[in-house]
């Protein structure tokens, strides 16, 4: 190829990633502390490191090594957790993960977390979330919706403000007993006014025991939240079986389904987040070439690109717009498509479902 060639492809290259990025997105599978900045972390490590609490130097490697293996992510969920679980950080990250994510041309945000209790800390599952909201409060470079009211002020009055909608959902551990779960359950209830909008169920897939959670999903069913389940990211098919049995509103990943548990899937039309880098870095899918994105979207199957953990894995949501769009020969339409159409996974209400697709409108005539 001519230096010219190549040179003409860059351009390319760099003008579909502009593209990517002024793309208003929606992102329905991210996890908070899978989203601190890794200057944060850096940060926070030389803090405690400081304090004798960790040794720096291998949480530093820990933190290069970071996102290599789905082990290795687990590895260093729990270093997170020691690093980032007290008010004031969690906080912090909270700010920082909205404003990423508003930077990025994220029009609305479902942000998942898991509640924590740290007893030294005096932290409750409840007072975890209060910080949480606190870090909505915080964010000051971006008008924030939480529950249908805007969070911060609009600096000066100035309506050509960016606005992102923020919602949460609360995270059960898949090691964590039916009265933690339920009591997760419980707490996602008394927050439905604070922007709270369903349950997610994730962690260490090598552990816990579907039967154990099933009890507390049941009854976030029968409160009326939605569900979205982290789903084949190990080979379980006695648990994906039961998964697709429990029918969420959402499933994530579905990497390694059995055919037979693959065709159900696609029977059921269960809406699925897809989290193109994860899945690669932490090696559950070889090539991107084999990802079963590119099944579903050729059978229309509903889906939404995420990013899972954008942190852990150095990504954005344009990125995977990006990824997606050199992998799979998606051209402008249909990643326009593709964005706007996650507004119907969204388990936010209908008026904000209502204001996000008049978002899409508007921007359509601009963008294509
Ligand atoms: C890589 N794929 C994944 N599979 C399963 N669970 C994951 C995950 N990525 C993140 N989490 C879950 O989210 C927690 C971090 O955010 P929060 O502490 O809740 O804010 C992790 O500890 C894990 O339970
Ligand atoms: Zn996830």
């Amino acid at each position: 190829m001519s230096a010219r060639g190549t040179e003409t492809m860059e351009v390319n290259h760099a003008e579909l990633r502009q593209w990517c990025h002024e793309l208003p997105k929606v992102e329905l599978h991210a996890h908070l502390n899978g989203s601190i900045r890794d200057s944060t972390l850096l940060e926070l490590v030389k803090h405690h490191g400081d304090n004798g609490v960790l040794i720096s130097k291998d949480v530093e490697q820990m933190i290069l090594e970071k996102g290599t293996s789905l082990g290795k992510c687990f590895e260093l969920f729990a270093v997170y957790h020691v690093l980032a679980t007290d008010h004031e950080t969690v906080k912090r990250i909270t700010k920082e993960a909205v404003e990423d994510f508003a930077a990025d041309n994220c029009i609305y945000l479902e942000l998942r977390t898991t509640p924590k209790k740290n007893e030294a800390k005096g932290m409750t599952k409840r007072s975890y979330m209060d910080a949480v909201i606190d870090g909505l409060k915080a964010v000051d470079t971006v008008d924030v919706d939480l529950c249908g009211c805007e969070l911060t002020n609009k600096k000066n009055g100035d309506r050509r403000r960016k606005k992102i909608f923020v919602r949460l959902l609360l995270s059960i551990n898949r090691n964590e007993e039916t009265s933690a779960a339920t009591e997760t359950v419980n707490l996602a209830m008394e927050m439905k006014d604070m922007g709270v909008v369903g349950i997610d169920l994730s962690g260490d897939p090598t552990v816990g025991q579907w039967d154990t959670v099933l009890p507390a999903l049941e009854h976030a069913r029968k409160l009326g939240l939605p569900v979205t389940l982290h789903c084949g990211e190990v080979r379980n098919s006695k648990e994906i079986q039961a998964m697709l049995d429990f029918n969420p509103q959402r499933l994530g990943h579905v990497c390694l389904l059995a055919e037979e548990d693959w065709e159900r899937l696609k029977s059921l039309i269960i809406p699925v987040e897809i989290c193109l880098t994860s899945n690669i870095m932490t090696q559950t899918i070889p090539l991107i070439e084999y990802h079963h994105f590119a099944d579903l979207y050729k059978s229309k199957h509903p889906l939404s690109l995420c990013t899972d953990d954008t942190g852990l894995f150095s990504t954005t949501l344009s990125n995977e717009y990006y990824k997606a769009a050199v992998s799979f020969g998606l051209g402008k339409e249909e990643m326009f498509k593709l964005a706007q159409e996650a507004v119907n996974f969204a388990f936010a209400n209908e008026d904000v479902k209502k204001h996000l697709a008049q978002v899409y409108e508007e921007v359509k005539a601009r963008i294509l």
